[in-house]
């Protein structure tokens, strides 16, 4: 059995936060840096290193860290999340999307159900309909194939599937593997669907539509401005639609479509990627080999994740680093900042999946805690960043710790040698260059041209974006934001501060209104 138990009563977090601080800018400078950056990495799934040269660590306090991980028992707790413990005790529900990638325990029955049986079973339908839209066995009325897919969702059912598809879409085009071009209608903008129908021509067109709930106002309110569009081209929106959801919701057994795939209440949304939410779109966009390369390279990093020792576990060691940084060094910040045009939508996936995750203020059994939990996530690929925000990363009153990511080689090798380098050797060395500036920093007299410097960041460095090594990357964060939910003895699988919102505007809407809710609605002509 494992204790869940707040962080400031475990006697090795008070250790950990007596540990001498360590000073980033002599550790990284000269030597001491070149050994630190050799000493301080471990290998991660599909040829990753997760580097923390440029963190503030030592081994005095990595020791501190090895025995936090151990009192917190965060392996024993992934283990009964992935052997089927109820650990998300807000909704009173298993925790499986491991499980959709692989198994890494016991066989887990819920429901009278093997679940890794249902999962796959639910990949091998969505890919045996995904080969006969390819094949041209499923065409519209005309008997013609589609040529475009269209995911209709919000928040866990959008950015993750959408993230994925821009990082893989030019991977496909190069390797052969680009069926169906994907679109994406996520925002109640009627503006949003708009757009997107008028890039697109409808009548070739299948819509995913995707909600695990099968209740959320704006995929149901895009279903319906898509099935108007659908009409009005003079088409059977039935004919042209498919549903990802769970088998309870109210759309599971609706004749509205063509077919429908189902996750359940044990996949979280934002943790949804990697079940029928993202494997639908993604298998009919690139086929479902690449899908399933996509799964394989998740449950890779899975089984790493899985590892007892903190300096062997990357997961593991990233969310420690992360929670000594909030809570002994104080940070509120992190920035997530992939140095890779396809990872263009992952900061703004990582953003749901961590804040979602960890924006939360009480403990497993509803108390209040009396520290600090998961830090505000933004961020950008770069180097468009650091022509914009990095200035404040760099000589702002606020230290922001940073995540990268890198990549030693571009994903369609179409490159040009300018002022005698690439622009992937351009992009790499700047990311370089990035970690010794932030972390050294530059002595000027003129305090306006100074660098303070000791600006803590990691990297992970991997060989391209291919559906094994998006696979891995999404894992990562995956498991490293749910073992800062186990450090922090928060519940990481349930949402309830998106509930307020969503109550009053549907007060609005319904003009049941007083005080400041009438006069905004007022301004704002409701
Ligand atoms: O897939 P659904 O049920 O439509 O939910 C969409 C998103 O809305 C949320 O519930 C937040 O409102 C997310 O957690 C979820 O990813």
């Amino acid at each position: 059995m494992v204790a869940w138990k707040n962080l400031d009563t475990l006697t090795s977090f008070e250790d950990l936060a007596k540990t001498e601080r360590v000073n980033l800018i002599e550790a990284m400078t000269g030597e001491n840096g070149a050994e630190r950056v050799k000493k301080y990495s471990v290998p991660m799934a599909e040829g990753f290193v997760y580097n923390y040269a440029a963190k503030q660590v030592d081994e005095e306090v990595l020791t501190a860290m090895e025995k936090l991980a151990e009192e917190a028992q965060l392996a024993e707790k992934f283990e009964a999340l992935y052997n089927g413990e109820v650990v998300n005790t807000g909704e009173k529900r298993l925790v499986l999307h491991q499980l959709t990638r692989g198994q890494l325990g016991d066989p887990v029955v819920a429901d009278g159900v093997d679940k890794r049986k249902f999962y796959v079973e639910q990949q091998n339908r969505i890919a045996e309909f995904a080969n006969k839209v390819h094949a041209g066995e499923i065409v519209n009325a005309d008997g013609e194939k589609f040529t475009t897919v269209v995911q209709i969702g919000i928040g866990g059912s959008d950015l993750g599937p959408r993230a994925i598809y821009l990082a893989l879409e030019n991977w496909a085009k190069k390797n052969g593997a680009f069926k169906m071009e994907a679109k994406f209608i996520s925002n109640v903008d009627p503006d949003d669907a708009s757009a997107v129908l008028n890039s697109i021509d409808v009548a070739h067109s299948l819509f995913v539509l995707v909600s695990k709930s099968g209740t959320t106002l704006e995929t149901l309110t895009n279903e319906s401005f898509v099935k108007d569009a659908l009409k009005n081209a003079g088409l059977d929106a039935s004919k042209h639609m498919i549903a990802v959801t769970s088998e309870t919701s109210p759309l599971a057994k609706s004749d509205d479509y063509l077919a429908a795939f189902f996750m359940d209440d044990y996949i979280g949304g934002r943790y949804s990627s990697s079940s029928a939410v993202g494997g639908a779109v993604l298998s009919l966009a690139f086929g479902p080999e690449v899908f399933a390369q996509f799964l394989e390279g998740a449950a890779e990093e899975d089984k790493l994740s899985a590892k007892k020792n903190l300096r062997e576990n990357p997961e593991m060691l990233d969310a420690m680093i992360g929670v000594y940084e909030r809570n002994v060094l104080g940070y509120p910040c992190t920035a997530v900042l992939p140095y890779s045009q396809a990872l263009s939508r992952f900061p703004a996936h990582l953003q749901q999946l961590d804040m979602e995750s960890n924006g939360k203020c009480v403990n497993r059994f509803g108390e209040r805690v009396s520290y600090p939990t998961g830090p505000i996530i933004f961020g950008e690929p770069g180097t468009n960043g650091q022509h914009s925000f990095y200035q404040l990363l760099h000589q702002g009153t606020d230290i922001v710790p940073l995540q990268f990511v890198g990549f030693k080689n571009s994903q369609l090798k179409n490159d040009v040698v300018i002022q005698g380098s690439t622009s992937q050797q351009k992009l790499c060395a700047n990311v370089a260059a990035q970690i010794v500036a932030f972390a050294c920093g530059k002595s000027d007299e003129n305090r306006n041209k100074n660098f303070e410097g000791a600006r803590p960041s990691s990297i992970i460095i991997g060989d391209e974006v291919t559906p094994r090594t998006i696979g891995a990357l999404l894992a990562h964060f995956e498991n490293k934001i749910m073992f800062q939910g186990f450090l922090w003895n928060i519940n990481s699988f349930d949402q309830e501060g998106v509930q307020l919102g969503k109550v009053l505007a549907k007060r609005v809407l319904a003009h049941e209104t007083d005080g400041a809710l009438k006069e905004f609605s007022d301004l704002l002509n409701i």
